[in-house]
C-alpha cells in the first residue's frame, strides 16, 4: 500500500544541536499514528516539518507521494493542524474564525456555509457561533480549533498534545471526536506524552528520544522488537526502551 505521508531521512539542526536525526516514517491512509516522547524529544518539530512550516536540514517529506518542497499548496490542502494551544483571534466570532480559514483555502461560499453549519452543530457549539471564543474554556476553544481544522476537509489531521489542560469530560469528548474522524477515513497523527491515551487510540507508534527513533510499529510489533511480554503496556515499553538505550532500535 502506498503511504499518504512519507518522511525520508529527515535531519534537523538548530545551531549546533541535531534535534531530529535520521527519521524515516511512512503513514498509511486512514491510520492513527502516535508520536510519543518526553518534553524536548522532537515531536512538535517533526509535526511542523510534516506541515511544511519548517524546512529540513536534510531529507524530505512527501504528501501523497509528492515532496512538499515541490508542491506546497497541494500539500497544505491535504493537511490540517490542531495545535496544543488553540490560536484564536480576540476580535473574531466562532463563525468568523471558520470563515477566515475557509477564505485562506479559497473555499466556495456555499460549501463553507454547509460544512461550517454541520461542524458547529456536530460539536455542539452552533448556538455559540456569534460569540467571541477567546474567553471560552480550554475544551470549548479546542472544539473551535477542531472545527477550524476540519473546515477545508483535509484528509490528514495532525494534532499536537491534544489533551493538555483539558478536564476529564473535554478529554472524553476529544477522544470521541478523534475516533469518529478515524472512522470517516481521516489519517491522524497525534504527538503526545500521555501514554495511556495514545495506547487506546493509536494503531501504530513512533517513540522518539532526543530526536531519534527508539522504536516504531504497532504495539505488537514493538513488543516483539523489545522482547517484552505481550501483556506489557505502552508505558512498560517506553520505560524499557528508555532504560535499554538504543539496543532495541530497529
Ligand atoms: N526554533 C528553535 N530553535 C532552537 N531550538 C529549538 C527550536 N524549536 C525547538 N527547538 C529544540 O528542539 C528540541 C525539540 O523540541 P520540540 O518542541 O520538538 O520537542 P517536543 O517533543 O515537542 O517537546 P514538548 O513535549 O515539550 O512539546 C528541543 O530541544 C527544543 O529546545
Amino acid at each position: 500500500m502506498s503511504s499518504i505521508v512519507e518522511v525520508r531521512d529527515l535531519w534537523k539542526k538548530y545551531d549546533e544541536d541535531w534535534v531530529l536525526k535520521n527519521i524515516h516514517l511512512e503513514i498509511n491512509k486512514g491510520e492513527i499514528l502516535g508520536i510519543i516522547g518526553e518534553n524536548g524529544a522532537g515531536k512538535s518539530t517533526l509535526i511542523q516539518h510534516i506541515l511544511g512550516l519548517i524546512k529540513p536540514t536534510k531529507g524530505e517529506i512527501l504528501i501523497h507521494d509528492v515532496p512538499i518542497a515541490k508542491d506546497e499548496i497541494s500539500a497544505k490542502k491535504s493537511l490540517s493542524y490542531i495545535p496544543e494551544l488553540p490560536l484564536l483571534y480576540k476580535d473574531l466570532t466562532v463563525w468568523e474564525h471558520l470563515k477566515f480559514v475557509a477564505m485562506a483555502f479559497e473555499m466556495e461560499e456555499n460549501e463553507f456555509v454547509h460544512r461550517g453549519t454541520n461542524l458547529l452543530k456536530r460539536f455542539g457549539i452552533w448556538e455559540k457561533k456569534n460569540m467571541i471564543p477567546s474567553n471560552f474554556s480550554k475544551g470549548m476553544r479546542q472544539k473551535v480549533a477542531v472545527c477550524c481544522a476540519l473546515i477545508h476537509d483535509a484528509d490528514i489531521l495532525l494534532i499536537d498534545e491534544p489533551f493538555t489542560g483539558l478536564d476529564v469530560r473535554a478529554v472524553r469528548d476529544l477522544k470521541t471526536i478523534i475516533a469518529d474522524l478515524h472512522q470517516e477515513g481521516k489519517t491522524i497523527i497525534i504527538a503526545t506524552h500521555i501514554l495511556d491515551a495514545a495506547e487506546k487510540m493509536c494503531e501504530r507508534f513512533m517513540i522518539l528520544r532526543k530526536g531519534e527513533i527508539l522504536a516504531k510499529g504497532s504495539l505488537h510489533e514493538i513488543k516483539r522488537q523489545t522482547k517484552l511480554a505481550q501483556n506489557s503496556s505502552l508505558e512498560d515499553i517506553y520505560f524499557a526502551l528508555w532504560e535499554g538505550g538504543d539496543q532495541t532500535h530497529e
